[in-house]
């Protein structure tokens, strides 16, 4: 029976749990904050839970989630990690430098928890900077594919990966991305979301087989 390490971005995410591991907000602190865990701690695997943007219909072809909804993150894009340029935007993989993803979760504890809660497998995409016009979601959803959109996830799947650790990535909608006054932000509603379903996956012994 291993219990996974607990990990959230920012406190008011994991506030009124039992001690998550706080990594910070954005792609650089969470790196950081979960590479120096892995090292010390030796985790079996690591759960990341928090909110997260949607994109919207018609931004890409993901699929659409609504503020409050639940998710599993299948695979990790990195999002902007390249170059803007008139036409479009070049990624680090298509310059030649680096990949962008897929960073994939563990396939069986992603699937178990998605029918434990009934919620679905999405594609994730991290970024710096947060889709807040509809062009630039529009821009971050063509590309990537992803549904949802957070600051950390691949950050988290980066780190796991090269040590050689599984991940599940737990996420409840908290606003849609794109222009902010339509965002429809409700980060109260999204932490209660998120943090029941860590609550209903703890209590049916989830991920522990
Ligand atoms: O004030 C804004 O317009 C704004 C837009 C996007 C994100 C923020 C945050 O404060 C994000 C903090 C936190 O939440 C995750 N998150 C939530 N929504 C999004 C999003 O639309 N795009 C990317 N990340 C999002 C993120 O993982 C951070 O940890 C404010």
């Amino acid at each position: 029976m291993t219990a996974p390490l607990l990990v959230c971005a920012a406190e008011v995410e994991g506030r009124g749990l039992a001690s998550p591991l706080y990594l910070g907000v954005g792609k650089v602190a969470a790196a950081v904050a979960m590479t120096r865990a892995l090292l010390e701690r030796r985790p079996a695997w690591v759960l990341l839970f928090g909110v997260c943007g949607a994109y919207p219909e018609g931004h890409g072809p993901g699929g659409r989630l609504d503020v409050g909804d639940v998710c599993l993150v299948g695979d990790e894009w990195l999002g902007d990690e390249g170059v803007a340029v008139d036409d479009g935007f070049l990624t680090l993989a298509q310059l030649g430098l680096g990949s962008v993803g897929p960073l994939m979760a563990d396939g069986g504890r992603t699937a178990a928890a998605a029918r434990s809660l009934g919620a679905p497998i999405v594609r994730g995409a991290t970024v710096s900077g947060c889709s807040g016009t509809d062009a630039s979601s529009r821009a971050l959803a063509g590309r990537t594919g992803a549904t949802v959109e957070t600051m950390e996830g691949a950050a988290v799947a980066w780190a796991c990966a090269a040590a050689g650790v599984p991940w599940v990535q737990l996420r409840c909608v908290s606003n849609r991305t794109g222009q902010r006054a339509a965002g429809g932000w409700d980060l109260p509603r999204a932490v209660a979301g998120v943090q029941a379903a860590l609550q209903r996956l703890q209590a049916a012994d989830w991920g522990n087989e």
